[in-house]
């Protein structure tokens, strides 16, 4: 199924490690920047944030759909977090510009939903 690629920003993606209390970088311990895009699936009209490491690896480092109702938090506007079932995500933008591109796109498909 073809899924098209709505927004593509580079952020530093970030796990909350809630036993220890503190955020860690998603996929291997270097927390470096990632390509961070949201998907859309216009058949099944489902979205999601996928990340890759811009290192060579390219680790896939979140590959998270985008959930009817979840709450998107702007805590500064560098850094966004949201909760997923599981774990709370955290984005650190590589620019204030990155961070409203995506929080632009990320409205829109919470609204579309
Ligand atoms: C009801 C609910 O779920 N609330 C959630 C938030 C939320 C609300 C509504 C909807 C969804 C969600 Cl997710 C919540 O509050 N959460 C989610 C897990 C972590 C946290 C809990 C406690 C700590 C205290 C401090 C604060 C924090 O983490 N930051 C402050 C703001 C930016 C600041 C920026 C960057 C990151 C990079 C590393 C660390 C640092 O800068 O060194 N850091 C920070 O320190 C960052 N916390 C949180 O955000």
């Amino acid at each position: 199924m073809s899924e098209s690629n709505i927004c593509q920003v580079r952020a530093t993606v970030m796990l909350y490690d809630d036993t220890n209390k503190r955020w860690v970088p998603a996929g291997s311990d270097s927390p470096a920047f990632s390509r961070v895009q949201i998907f859309h699936n216009p058949v099944a009209n489902t979205y999601r944030v996928v990340g890759r490491k811009l290192q060579a690896d390219q680790q896939v480092v979140i590959n998270c759909p985008i959930i009817k109702g979840m709450k998107y938090n702007q805590a500064t506007p560098n850094f966004h977090q949201w909760r997923d079932p599981k774990q709370v995500w955290g984005l650190n933008f590589g620019s204030k510009e990155d961070a409203a591109l995506f929080a632009h796109s990320m409205m829109q498909a919470l609204e579309a939903l």
